[in-house]
């Protein structure tokens, strides 16, 4: 038996805007989906999702995955189970840990040899395959691990604060809201497409701030970065009670993370307002995730074969 494992991912900065190649800080973060695979007779898919087979409804990712690595080398038959920490669906990048943590257990079952470039590139392919379109951020940085920026793939230095994340448990779908943007992006073009170039050169002096450790700036310029995002439409009032709640319990910062229009939201927080702020976060209804960054991306966490 093999496991691996692959973090979440948080953006600081930059999501919408990286669509339109404007520049993104996107951080890996501590919470894990671990997927064991072991030699059997059949292909068999168990998650939280339910137990399957190749099954496209239900494990559109993993079978990917498992039938794009038969075709390149050939196999009778794997069980793939999956544990996972991360919210489904909720812009912590979910998808993007499963498939890395899945090419890293079969290039260790199979001795196949990937670097973590290829595991990377391979994990985009199935994303891209599966969604249609896909940002390569997702896969790049919870296969790589740390705080990266976007487009350069630069590593910057982590943040040393707190990360509490607040999940409304409200559905969103990423394509969608990617394509409210772009719709507005089309009717306004004159209005939109400043407002995403502006977020873009948030994220820009963010990497400065993050060099000089000024988190007291950084969090202010996450809050600039949230009422453009609201700007663009990707806001909802869920998402608002939970952000203005972390801020007034003392968070430096406070912004949604990744699509929008419910989902997860992300507050920079010192040590002392932890406590506070995960309270404010479940009096406004939301669910806390207290983490930071890791810089351990995709790895092999057990190896017995
Ligand atoms: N633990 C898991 N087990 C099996 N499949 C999973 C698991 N986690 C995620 N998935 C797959 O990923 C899909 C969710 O991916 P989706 O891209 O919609 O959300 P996300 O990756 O959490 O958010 P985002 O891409 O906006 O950051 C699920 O429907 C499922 O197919
Ligand atoms: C909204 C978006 O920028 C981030 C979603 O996590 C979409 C993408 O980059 O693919
Ligand atoms: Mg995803």
């Amino acid at each position: 038996m093999i496991t691996c494992s692959a973090p979440a991912k948080v953006y600081l900065f930059g999501e919408h805007a990286v669509v339109y190649n404007e520049s993104a800080i996107c951080c890996a973060v501590n919470i894990r989906t671990r997927v064991n695979i072991e030699y059997s007779e059949n292909i068999v898919i168990n998650s939280s999702l339910g137990t399957t087979g190749i099954d496209y409804e239900i494990h559109p990712y993993v079978s990917a995955v498992v039938e794009k690595i038969r075709k390149k080398s050939p196999y009778r038959g794997v069980s793939i189970s999956i544990e996972s920490d991360i919210p489904v669906g909720s812009g912590l990048g979910s998808s993007a840990a499963v498939v890395v943590a899945t090419i890293c257990a079969f290039n260790n079952l199979l001795k196949l040899g990937m670097d973590k470039e290829s595991i990377a590139s391979f994990g985009h392919s199935i994303e891209k395959e599966i969604q249609g379109a896909a940002s390569a951020t997702d896969t790049y940085v919870s296969t790589m691990g740390g705080t990266v920026a976007i487009p350069a793939r630069q590593h910057l230095k982590n943040p040393l604060c707190n990360l509490i994340i607040g999940n409304t448990n409200v559905f969103s779908s990423t394509g969608q809201l990617v394509a409210k943007v772009a719709s507005l992006k089309s009717i306004y073009p004159e209005v939109i497409t400043p407002i995403l170039s502006t977020i873009g050169k948030a994220s820009l002096r963010g990497e400065s701030l993050l060099e000089n450790e000024d988190y007291r700036s950084l969090g202010e310029l996450m809050n600039v970065n949230q009422g453009l995002l609201e700007a663009i439409g990707v806001g909802c009032d869920e998402l608002s009670r939970l952000i203005h709640s972390s801020r007034t319990a003392g968070a430096l910062g406070a912004k949604i993370t990744g699509a929008g229009g419910g989902g997860c939201m992300v507050a920079l927080a010192e040590n002392e307002n932890i406590d506070a702020i995960s309270r404010e976060i479940k009096n406004a209804g939301g669910i806390p995730i207290v983490t930071g960054v890791t810089d351990s991306g995709v790895r092999v966490d057990f190896d017995n074969e």
